[in-house]
């Protein structure tokens, strides 16, 4: 039986939740091993697993992995969910990018001073709002199908559905504007990989708090 792909990275979301989500919206099980201590994280750089020193890192089907975008469009193809062709393809890209453009937003402003991180947030939501949400709402609007390319659920929906919950986080409302992201946010999270993955006790994590900027300042020494 094939071995579980591993997950290399602190135990927070960082940039290593939409790998978590992928996988678990592909129904792969996987295993985690949290970096928790500096002798960790040196222990893996000694042995040359961190291609550029740097996490997340995957093993999987006898690869050692690193570069977040790298890692999810390997998943995404692996598990098809990256379109029938190069041009459903890339349109899965400019929209993956889009939206991990906007999460790395919110996972960086976790480790600014209060006042800056209440501005990068509050950025964030209009973001949100004016830049990326409109485009996905007009989209949907325009093909008028389930999913966001090919009429097929792909990497781009399960990122999708990931941003708008983080954003949700952040203000509760901010869908009130776009009801076609909303009837998009039900059906996606009805998907029943996904509403496992949605459950309490799942390998999904939290937002960051103040334990998890500690560890991964300690780890990283900044
Ligand atoms: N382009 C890389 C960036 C990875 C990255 O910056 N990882 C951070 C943790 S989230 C890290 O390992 N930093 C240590 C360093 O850069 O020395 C990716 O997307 O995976």
């Amino acid at each position: 039986m094939a071995t579980k792909p591993k997950l290399f990275y602190f135990c927070g979301r960082g940039r290593m939740e939409s790998i978590r989500w992928l996988l678990a919206a592909a129904g792969v099980e996987f295993e985690e091993e949290f970096i928790e201590t500096t002798e960790q994280y040196e222990k893996l750089l000694k042995d040359g697993r961190l291609l550029f020193g740097q996490v997340p890192m995957v093993e999987i089907d006898g690869m050692v992995l690193t570069q977040t975008r790298a890692i999810l469009s390997y998943l995404a193809a692996k598990y098809d969910l990256y379109g029938k062709d190069l041009k459903e393809t890339v349109r899965i890209n400019m929209y993956t990018d889009g939206t991990l453009d906007l999460m790395l937003m919110i996972a960086v402003a976790a480790f600014k001073p209060p006042a800056e991180k209440e501005e990068s947030l509050a950025l964030v939501v209009k973001r949100a709002k004016t830049r990326y949400f409109p485009v996905f709402e007009k989209i949907l609007k325009d093909h008028g199908e389930d999913f966001l390319v090919g009429n097929k659920f792909s990497w781009a929906d399960i990122q999708l559905l990931e941003a708008i919950l983080m954003v949700e986080e952040l203000d509760a409302s901010v869908l009130s504007e776009f009801p076609l992201l909303k009837a998009f946010k039900t059906r996606i999270s009805n998907i029943p990989t996904i509403k496992k993955f949605l459950q309490p006790g799942s390998q999904r994590k939290p937002p960051p708090d103040s334990h998890y900027v500690e560890v991964v300042r300690s780890v990283l020494h900044f």
